[in-house]
């Protein structure tokens, strides 16, 4: 199970014929642009966190992306509701845990979600990932990393365990880790962390290939390489932010199968 680019363009070439609606309840910052980023990626992306409405939703969707990122008690009522349908559909649920250490509330949520319901994939930052792993008070401050990917491994290798999910750390180097496996993908820039919510990004790109792909760990990894990629290739004519986010969904809609072949980094020291 290694990721190729010719297994990646197949998973995006799959997205791109058969559209799958991805169903997102997520936080207030990211609505606009991960359903952009879905749609330049070619899969079709709904918002919906009504506690009357998540059930059916679910029943149309093809994969779960849940986001604890602007949380309230009615959202979290729902989250359980979608994510309990979900497992009973046998559809991929996807996990940000955003800020998960942050606060005692974001921490305590995201592990009782995880308590009900396994998820298919958990892609957060290091700190987050170390936080779900960690019994103490973690060391996230706000949403951004302070760790890098690489410390949060031994980590993610625990949660696998408990809980069966395929665990993707971001960072400078995004590492997947599934059963057995580890898979270390080295493409992105370091301009893409000035641009809110590309990690939420990220974990709406995971709910697509999963959604295509139920080799998961295979899934998360090509999701992330073309994350990675399309975020190199803007950052390469984007003097800041602005235009970065602009770029990146421009060559995420414009991503070729010889941009994957050229730029694919699967990067060692995943042990
Ligand atoms: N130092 C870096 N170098 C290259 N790429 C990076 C770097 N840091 C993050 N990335 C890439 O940026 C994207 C977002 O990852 P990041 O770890 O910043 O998520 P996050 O902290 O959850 O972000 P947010 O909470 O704002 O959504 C990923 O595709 C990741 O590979
Ligand atoms: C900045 C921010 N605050 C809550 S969610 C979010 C988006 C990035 O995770
Ligand atoms: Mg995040």
């Amino acid at each position: 199970m290694s990721i190729t680019p010719e297994n990646t363009w197949a998973s995006v070439s799959a997205i791109r014929d058969q559209a799958p609606l991805i169903h997102n309840i997520t936080n207030y910052v990211v609505m606009n642009s991960t359903a952009n980023a879905l749609l330049a990626l070619g899969a079709s992306p709904v918002m919906a966190h009504a506690q009357e409405e998540v059930e059916d939703m679910v029943n149309i969707a093809s994969a779960l992306v849940i986001n604890i990122g602007t949380l309230s008690a009615p959202w979290v009522e729902a989250m359980g509701s979608a994510a309990r349908k979900a497992a009973g559909r046998g559809i991929p649920l996807v996990l940000d845990p955003v800020g998960a250490g942050a606060t005692a509330y974001r921490t305590q949520t995201v592990r009782k979600l995880m308590d009900t319901v396994s998820p298919t994939i958990i892609r957060g930052n290091a700190s987050e990932i170390l936080a779900l792993a960690t019994s103490e008070k973690g060391e996230t401050k706000g949403v951004d990393a302070t760790e890098s990917s690489q410390n949060a491994i031994e980590a993610a290798h625990w949660l696998n365990e408990r809980y069966g999910s395929t665990v993707c750390i971001s960072g400078e180097t995004d590492f997947i880790v599934g059963d057995q496996v580890v898979i270390g993908i080295g493409n992105g820039h370091p301009l893409m962390t000035r641009v809110t919510g590309l990690g939420c990004t990220a974990s709406a790109l995971c709910g697509a290939f999963a959604a295509v792909n139920s080799s998961f760990p295979l899934a998360a990894a090509q999701a992330m390489a073309v994350m990675g990629i399309a975020g190199e290739m803007a950052a390469e004519i984007s003097p800041g932010p602005g235009s970065l986010q602009l770029h990146f969904l421009d060559f995420l809609y414009r991503l070729t199968k010889d941009d994957l072949a050229r730029r694919l980094r699967i990067s060692a020291g995943a042990g």
